[in-house]
């Protein structure tokens, strides 16, 4: 920060270190007369004086109040003038509430700032009118510490101090873990069916929607709570989602980990000072008590893990997993409801931009390429993963990227290499226990490994996170039976069949408890997310793709050469190249021709990309097995696609009819 605090001998760190000059011997203790500056035989000694009298003094000089970087607005306008005691009076009555048992008192007695800095910087909540009764309990008697919207630097050191399990990397990223969970458990997600919700959300079979009543919510809900307040300090993040500034949306995510508010800190819209003064009430409240478990007594429980989301309250709680990615994709999933009640898509999908603007969506399952392709050092990087598209064109909802890291190498995907360094959060990684130096091929821990950073980590990323309309729409399948060519052409009907069939081969770990790559099929390319029925959001996207002339195309990066075991991944460069011709607009005009039984248009050649891939029956030795395996794939298709058969997809029926007809013929 500075040299404010000059070199008196005592505390050297200055660049006259004894080494540097070459004196041997401990440097001389000087208790007094800081000034004496004539005849002195060691020059280190000379330097002014510490601007403090006592040790207490002089680290508290060490660290400078920060300050907004410009006014505050309303502080000076003549309308709303607020005092700076009135702000604070109010943001603590909004943590008060959010804090708050629903069952007791009006809200826990609360004090900013860590417990292990007695004194210093504490603000006690002296405005909240608690009034003791008869039957208050001894959780009302105590404080709750909470730490709100602290920087990366803090949060490490809260999480080194308290959280075991968290090293600093040599890179400089916070090393973690996430504990007995290191993927979503999808099974152990709830949503409350209510007024609210009854006719809006997709329900029965097939739906991720598997439902909860509101009494056992709360009981969850004061569960975690109580755990929450019981803690020494609890970690409040105010943020942001979304970046079209008409629909931002504020959420507030308590949590008992630094490591938890560090991952948000990197994955949800960073406020600025002032966007933080001026928060109000947040649109949605998170409470992560994920160390602690439910009580698998209370109603609708079937594990010790319990994710539950409740729109009407607005709020969600997560106990019995510390997997930070719930956090993540439960906001996803209530955007997933928020946004279509506006008209705005929201998307499982990466995003980019090239140099003259052409906008491409990645959709895909996870695993199969979203984070690594919109990640192009020649284009703008707009968003990883969860993305709207309104009127006002494409936004990404979040502020970070989450970046699987198996295999992950500096050659192959240098922007997040080097996105993975101070801030960043990395988890479940194996490191060398002296240099720190981690172990990307390691998953001893997991295949899971993760890294969340910023996205302004991302060199070329664009800020705010905001593009236009979207002239390709890249579907990607990692297909582990080899049969999927390395890419195809789509028509819109095709593009709505496989957008609806949502197909890849789960690569392991993501969702807990997959070991082994398996065919899965999730509608809209992620049915944990959706919240309300498929055709709703394929509607739209066909939609807006009429609309905007935007181009489908499936991207196969998963094996070629045979299915896995004996075919091998497709390489990552050549995927690239096919990706390249697809921005580039070249691939547009190619020449293509028709494969049997999927019906995809295939090109002849691509530049940069051997040609006898392009169609999958060439790479494989026995053209039997392949056929084989290309009718069991459609069978596969067939058999999923037929509960949809029943639904019109728009108000066009002729679409629907498309649509059907779109899917594999054999
Ligand atoms: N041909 C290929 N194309 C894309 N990715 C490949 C290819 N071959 C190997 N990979 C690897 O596959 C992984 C793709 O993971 P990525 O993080 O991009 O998934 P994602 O779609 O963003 O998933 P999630 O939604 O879970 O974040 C990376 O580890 C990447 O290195
Ligand atoms: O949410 C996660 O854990 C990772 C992810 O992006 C996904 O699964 O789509
Ligand atoms: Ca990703
Ligand atoms: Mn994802």
């Amino acid at each position: 920060m500075d040299n404010k605090a000059p070199d008196n001998g005592e505390f050297s760190f200055a660049s006259n270190t004894p080494r540097s000059t070459g004196r041997k011997g401990l440097p001389k203790i000087q208790t007094q007369d800081h000034n004496k500056k004539a005849n002195d035989v060691c020059h280190d000694d000379s330097g002014t004086p510490v601007k403090a009298k006592t040790i207490d003094e002089l680290h508290s000089l060490q660290r400078k109040k920060s300050a907004p970087t410009t006014p505050i607005k309303g502080a000076q306008g003549a309308f709303n003038a607020i005092s700076e005691e009135e702000r604070q009076k109010q943001q603590l009555q909004s943590i008060s509430t959010s804090l708050a048992s629903l069952m007791r008192e009006t809200g826990p007695k609360l004090v900013k700032g860590d417990p292990a800095r007695k004194g210093e910087g504490q603000q006690i909540a002296h405005h909240h009118h608690y009034t003791p009764t008869i039957s208050a309990s001894d959780s009302s008697l105590k404080f709750t510490h909470y730490l709100h919207n602290l920087s990366p630097a803090e949060l490490y050191e809260q999480a080194i101090k308290s959280e075991k399990g968290s090293f600093i990397a040599s890179s400089g990223a916070l090393a973690t873990l996430s504990g007995a969970k290191t993927g979503r458990s999808p099974r152990d997600k709830r949503v409350v069916r209510d007024e609210t919700t009854e006719d809006d959300l997709w329900w029965g079979k097939g739906s991720p929607n598997i439902e909860m009543d509101e009494h056992t919510f709360m009981v969850n809900r004061e569960r975690a709570v109580d755990y929450l307040n019981s803690l020494d300090k609890v970690f409040i993040n105010d943020q942001f989602l979304n970046w079209d500034p008409e629909h931002r949306i504020k959420v507030r995510i308590v949590s008992a980990r630094a490591y938890h508010s560090l991952f948000m800190h990197n994955m949800c819209i960073r406020p600025t000072p002032e966007e933080l003064e001026n928060f109000g009430t947040p649109d949605f409240t998170i409470y992560n008590a994920g160390q602690f478990p439910c009580n698998r007594y209370t109603h609708y429980m079937t594990s010790s893990t319990s994710i539950d989301i409740n729109l009407a309250r607005k709020e969600m709680v997560i106990l019995g997993t510390q997997y930070a990615g719930e956090m993540k994709k439960g906001l996803f999933g209530v955007m997933h409801y928020l946004m279509p009640k506006r008209q705005i898509l929201s998307l499982h999908s990466g995003c980019n931009m090239g140099k003259d603007g052409d906008v491409a969506l990645f959709f895909g399952l996870s695993g199969t390429g979203k984070t690594t392709l919109s990640t192009d050092h020649n284009r703008y990087l707009i968003g990883d993963d969860e993305h709207c598209w309104s009127e006002n064109g494409v936004s990404n909802i979040e502020g970070g990227c989450y970046a699987k890291c198996i295999d992950l190498s500096r050659e192959k995907e240098p922007d997040i290499w080097n996105a993975i360094k101070f801030g960043t959060v990395l988890e479940n990684v194996v490191f060398d226990e002296h240099t720190r130096e981690v172990d990307y091929m390691d998953s001893s821990v997991t295949e899971n490994t993760r890294a969340a950073y910023p996205i302004e980590y991302i060199p070329n990323a664009k800020i705010p996170c905001v593009g236009p309309h979207p002239k390709n729409i890249i579907l990607l399948a990692c297909d582990a039976f080899g049969v999927l060519p390395p890419v195809s052409k789509l028509s819109l009907a095709q593009t709505m069949y496989h957008f609806i069939s949502g197909y890849t081969a789960l690569v392991a770990g993501t969702e807990d408890g997959i070991k082994e790559p398996q065919a899965t099929f999730s509608a809209c390319f992620g049915a944990a997310f959706i919240m309300m029925h498929p055709t709703r959001y394929a509607a739209m996207l066909s939609e807006k793709m009429q609309k905007h002339g935007a181009t489908g195309w499936l991207v196969n990066t998963g094996w070629s050469g045979g299915s896995y075991g004996s075919g091998k991944r497709i390489k990552l460069a050549y995927t690239r190249r096919i990706i390249d011709a697809i921005h580039s607009g070249s691939l547009l005009n190619a020449s293509y021709k028709k494969t049997e039984v999927f019906g995809l248009e295939i090109p002849t050649e691509i530049e940069g990309v051997p040609s006898e891939i392009l169609d999958p029956v060439n790479t494989w030795t026995d053209k039997n097995a392949y056929k084989d395996t290309q009718l069991k794939l459609a069978g596969l298709f067939k058999n999923n696609f037929a509960v949809f058969t029943n639904y019109k997809i728009g108000k066009n029926s002729m679409l629907t009819e498309e649509i059907l007809a779109a899917g594999p013929n054999y």
